[in-house]
C-alpha cells in the first residue's frame, strides 16, 4: 500500500480526536454488481451521503488511486509558481468560475509574500476538447493527457456509482445516465486545493460551510481538515484520510433529483490537527454534475415518486445557472432534506466578498 500513495510521508492524523462514521463501500465490488455492497453504498447515500470508496482490488480503482498521485504532485509544482503568473489565469477576468481563485489568509510567509488559500479549477470540457478551450498555464496543458485519463477514469466510477443509484431507486433504465452524458457540456471539473498552515478561526470555518452542488464528488486529501456534520446535529467531526480509499460524497443535484431521499451532508475545510498542523494541506477534488442544460427537478418514476412534493421557494434552474449562480457566491444557501435552505442574511456571509471555500 505505501507504495501505492504517498500518505506515508506525511505526519499522521491527530490521534484523540472524534471522527466521522463513514461507511467503506468497495469499488471493486460494485463493478461486479455485489448485492450487498450495492446496498451498503445505497443506505450511505441515503443516511450520510458520504462515504469512503475503498479502490483496492479494482484494476480502475487502483489507477485512479496513482492518478490522483500524479496530479497531487502536478498542483504542488503548479502552487509554487510566483503568484503573478498564477494570477493570470485566474477569475474573474479568465471565467468566474472555471479558473486559478485564492484568498489572501492576512499573513506573510517567510519570503515576505502574503500567504494565500488557492484553488484552480479545470473543466471537463477543455480536458476533453468538448469545447474552446480557456486559457491555462502551460504545465496544465502539458499534463492534458493525465488530466484526460483522470476524468475519463473518475468518470466510469462514477458513471458505475449512477448505475446502482439509478437500479436502487427504481428509475427508468439510463435515467440518471442519460442526464450525465459525458461528451454533453457541463460543470463537471476538477479541482486543485491548497491551503498553508494556518489557526483555526470560527469565522472562516463557518464561512466555509457547504453542500457539493452537483451529482457525486471524488475526493482525495492526505491531511486531515475535512469535517462533516453530523445530521440532525450542530457537531463537527473529522474525517480521516484513508491510503487506497477516496471519499465520495453526493451534491444538491441528486438531492433535487430524488426530492430529498438522497443525502448531500454539509461539509467544510478547517486547518489539520495536531502534527499535521504545519503542513501545507492539499486535496484533489472530481466533481460531477448534470448536463448544462438539464433543468434540476424531481425526477419521475420508482422511488422517487413515493418522496412528499414540497412546497417552497426553491429555485427552478439549469443545471448551469445553478452552478454559476451558486459557484460565484450569487445564491447562499445549502440543501437540506428540508429543501434550499437560504443564507442571504446570514452575516457569516457579508464579511468577505471573496468566498473561497464554501463555493463548491
Ligand atoms: O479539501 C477537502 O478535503 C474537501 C474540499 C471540498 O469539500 C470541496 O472542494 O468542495
Ligand atoms: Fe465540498
Amino acid at each position: 500500500m505505501a507504495s501505492l500513495t504517498s500518505h506515508h510521508l506525511l505526519p499522521p492524523f491527530a490521534e484523540g480526536i472524534k471522527t466521522a462514521p463513514l461507511v467503506s463501500v468497495s469499488f471493486a465490488k460494485l463493478e461486479v454488481g455485489d448485492k450487498d455492497a450495492s446496498d451498503a453504498f445505497f443506505k450511505a447515500c441515503k443516511e450520510l451521503g458520504f462515504f469512503y470508496l475503498d479502490m483496492l482490488g479494482s484494476e480502475l480503482g487502483e489507477t485512479i488511486v496513482a492518478e490522483a498521485e500524479k496530479l497531487n504532485t502536478l498542483q504542488q509544482e503548479f502552487f509554487k509558481l510566483p503568484n503573478e503568473v498564477k494570477d493570470k489565469y485566474g477569475r474573474p477576468h479568465l471565467h468566474p468560475f472555471y479558473a486559478y481563485r485564492f484568498s489572501e489568509l492576512g499573513v506573510k510567509g517567510e519570503d515576505g509574500v502574503p500567504l494565500r488559500s488557492e484553488n484552480y479549477n479545470v473543466r471537463k470540457d477543455d480536458i476533453l476538447g468538448n469545447c474552446e478551450r480557456l486559457d491555462c498555464h502551460p504545465m496544465i496543458l502539458e499534463n492534458n493527457e493525465l488530466y484526460k485519463s483522470y476524468v475519463l477514469h473518475c468518470r466510469a466510477a462514477v458513471d458505475c456509482m449512477l448505475e446502482h443509484l439509478n437500479t436502487q431507486l427504481q428509475l427508468p433504465r439510463g435515467t440518471l445516465a442519460n442526464l450525465h452524458r459525458i461528451h454533453e457540456r457541463s460543470g463537471d471539473h476538477v479541482r486543485f486545493v491548497q491551503a498553508p498552515p494556518s489557526p483555526y478561526d470560527e469565522t472562516s470555518a463557518r464561512r466555509a460551510e457547504h453542500t457539493d452542488f452537483g451529482s457525486i464528488t471524488i475526493l482525495f486529501n492526505w491531511l486531515g481538515g475535512l469535517q462533516i456534520r453530523v445530521p440532525d446535529t450542530t457537531e463537527w467531526v473529522y474525517v480521516r484520510p484513508v491510503p487506497g480509499s477516496c471519499v465520495v460524497n453526493l451534491g444538491d443535484a441528486l438531492v433535487r433529483f430524488t426530492a430529498g431521499l438522497l443525502r448531500s451532508n454539509i461539509h467544510r475545510v478547517v486547518p489539520p490537527l495536531g502534527e499535521q498542523a504545519t503542513w501545507t494541506r492539499n486535496s484533489l477534488v472530481f466533481f460531477s454534475r448534470p448536463e448544462d442544460s438539464v433543468v434540476l427537478r424531481r425526477l419521475k418514476g420508482g422511488l422517487v415518486d413515493a418522496q412528499p412534493v414540497t412546497e417552497g421557494d426553491e429555485p427552478e434552474m439549469t443545471a448551469h445557472e445553478w452552478i454559476m449562480a451558486k459557484g460565484t457566491g450569487k445564491l447562499p444557501g445549502v440543501y437540506t432534506k428540508k429543501g434550499f435552505e437560504w443564507k442571504e442574511n446570514d452575516p457569516r456571509l457579508q464579511t468577505s466578498p471573496v468566498q473561497l471555500a464554501g463555493t463548491a
